[in-house]
């Protein structure tokens, strides 16, 4: 089953099958307003974001709104977003919320809303923040499952500075960035990822990051049985054969990449022209 009520690993194993795994990140920088002759207001965040939404919806798996960009114009800017993630759903691409949330459970439910049906601005999965420990996100882990949502928890995230957290030790002796792997697996379990080891119909709802900037892969993605969401490419120097060395062909890998494709814009053609360019050399 991968119809909408499905659940969301399902929904984004078949989306990869039909449009290919590269997630394009949506991050109206005040910057790229300016550089495509826009505004820094609402009216300069409704055009850049219509025109992505326009240009790539109905061609790539997944489109990730990035939540700071949207909440820094106020109501103006979150109403752009709830519109946005409406257009983009309907035109066949999932959404992933890129708004690091984390909190304490009871906090947590109310923020996991966005992946319930009622919420003005739901969408397909969210990224979470597991800096509260695991049993804090239990609650986002409920609502997604209820409501066929996903999650991708911080692994080892792709700024330079990630590991200072991410490999201390825990009691046991391993690393943040491992426990957290583990615990998602765990969310996973009864679920199994394709007999290559990569997409299947039953790829887990809940996923990791991992950026495709490490020098190496230094965590053990085997019992994940989930997908992961690989951001750092172009702008933050990742390319393609970096995710190619860190993830071979053994892991469902979601690429994402956000200003390396939206500096192509405004034009529609030159955008969808820079996230075909990206697709081809991630297949190649
Ligand atoms: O969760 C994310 O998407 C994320 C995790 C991470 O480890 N590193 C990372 O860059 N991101 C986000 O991915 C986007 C990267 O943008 P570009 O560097 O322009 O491709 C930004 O919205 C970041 O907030």
């Amino acid at each position: 089953m991968s119809g909408a009520g499905a659940p969301f690993g399902a929904r984004l194993a078949a989306a990869v099958a039909d449009r290919g795994p590269l997630c394009v990140g949506i991050d109206p920088h005040r910057e790229l307003l300016g550089a495509w002759g826009l505004p820094d207001d609402v009216e300069g965040l409704r055009r850049f974001t219509d025109a992505v939404v326009g240009a790539l919806a109905g061609t790539v798996a997944v489109l990730k709104p990035q939540s700071a960009f949207y909440e820094r114009h106020g109501s103006g800017g979150l109403a752009v977003l709830e519109t946005a993630v409406a257009a983009a759903r309907a035109a066949g691409a999932l959404v992933l919320l890129d708004a690091k949330r984390g909190d304490i459970g009871s906090t947590m439910a109310g923020y996991a809303d966005v992946l319930a049906p009622g919420h003005p601005a739901q969408v397909d999965a969210v990224t979470v923040s597991p800096y509260l420990g695991p049993g804090s996100l239990e609650p986002a882990v409920r609502t997604a499952r209820e409501h066929g949502g996903g999650l991708f928890v911080l692994a080892r995230t792709s700024n330079p500075d990630a590991a200072t957290f991410q490999h201390a030790r825990l009691a046991d002796g391993r690393t943040v960035a491992q426990a957290v792997v583990d615990t998602v697996g765990g969310w996973n379990a009864g679920g199994d990822l394709g007999s290559e080891g990569v997409w299947g119909p039953r790829t887990g709802s809940f996923g990791v990051v991992v950026g495709a900037t490490l020098a190496d892969l230094d965590v053990d993605l085997a019992g994940l049985r989930g997908p992961v969401l690989a951001p750092g490419l172009g702008a933050q120097g990742g390319t393609p054969a970096d995710l190619r060395r860190l993830f071979g062909t053994g892991a469902a890998v979601v690429p994402t990449v956000s200003r390396d494709v939206l500096g192509a814009g405004p034009d529609p053609a030159a955008l969808r022209a820079a996230a075909e360019r990206w697709a081809a050399e991630l297949a190649g």
